[in-house]
């Protein structure tokens, strides 16, 4: 099983701050959030464009500086790395999955997935990959290249490669928007099944309700802070409190029915 300690976050920001530019024109994406990632959990983030989703996720990741307060990966506070850490703590404890699948098209599915345990040298432990392929459906699909997969399989392919090297916690950003709903359904029922069978930590960025139902956790931004947290969500319920921002006054969602 994957190495988590459910008893302690697998992330955490502590007043974590993050303003883009300066002076007049600067804009803070993020305002002083706290929050805690738990671990073997799946945490959906919400909120209307220009929230501060990417952003809360590519300072959680290490992709992003924030220009103030602090971000935890498990006991490792990331301001106190140098660039050539944070890159190695990316790769060895950080699995992603975006929009666009980002698969090699020469390489077969299997490729594709071993490839970046094969870039860092690191051969990928047979039975874990045994089990991350069973729980994504692919045993019949190894073989394939990206071009004989649906875009749902390819994705999953790609949610494969994430799990390959058992991260911490893998970042997903709007992993269904390229995708019809019934392959989306299908994507998400397996980043489900990852955190349910294999005891993942996963955080997903989407706009999209029935996705976010997926979750055990939403969270909700907004003007760059958190303003609610949802438990066990339905795609209802997320709608209707995305409905009660919305008459708030904030910007409306660029989708809530996709
Ligand atoms: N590199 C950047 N330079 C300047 N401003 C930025 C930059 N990146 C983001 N911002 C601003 O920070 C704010 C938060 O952006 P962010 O992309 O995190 O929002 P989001 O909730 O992910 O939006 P969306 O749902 O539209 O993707 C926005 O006002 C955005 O314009």
């Amino acid at each position: 099983m994957a190495a988590q300690d459910r008893s302690a976050p697998a992330a955490r920001a502590v007043g974590l701050s993050k303003a883009y530019g300066s002076g007049d024109t600067a804009v803070l994406a993020l305002d002083r959030v706290d929050v805690e990632i738990d671990a073997g959990r799946f945490t959906a983030i919400m909120g209307p464009s220009g929230s501060g989703k990417s952003t809360l996720m590519h300072c959680l990741a290490g992709l992003d500086k924030p220009t103030g307060g602090e971000v935890w990966v498990g006991d490792t506070e990331l301001s106190r790395l140098g660039d050539k850490q944070l890159t190695r703590l990316r790769r060895d404890r950080i699995g992603f999955v975006f929009q666009a699948f980002n698969l090699l098209p020469t390489l077969t599915a299997e490729e594709n997935i071993t490839l970046p345990g094969d870039i860092a040298g690191r051969k990928a432990d047979a039975g874990w990959l045994a089990q991350v392929v069973e729980t994504l459906g692919l045993q019949d699909r190894l073989r394939h290249r990206p071009h004989e997969l649906s875009g749902g399989q390819q994705q999953r392919v790609a949610v494969a490669r994430a799990l390959a090297a058992r991260p911490q916690l893998i970042f997903a950003d709007e992993p269904t928007g390229n995708l019809d709903s019934r392959s989306g359904a299908e994507v998400l029922g397996f980043l489900r099944r990852s955190v349910d069978e294999l005891g993942q930590t996963v955080v997903m960025v989407t706009h999209d309700p029935n996705a976010a139902s997926f979750a055990d956790l939403v969270l909700f931004l907004a003007d760059g802070r958190i303003v609610d947290r949802l438990m066990g969500p339905t795609a209802d319920t997320v709608l209707e409190r995305m409905r009660r921002f919305d008459s708030r006054g904030a910007k409306p969602t660029t989708a809530t029915t996709d």
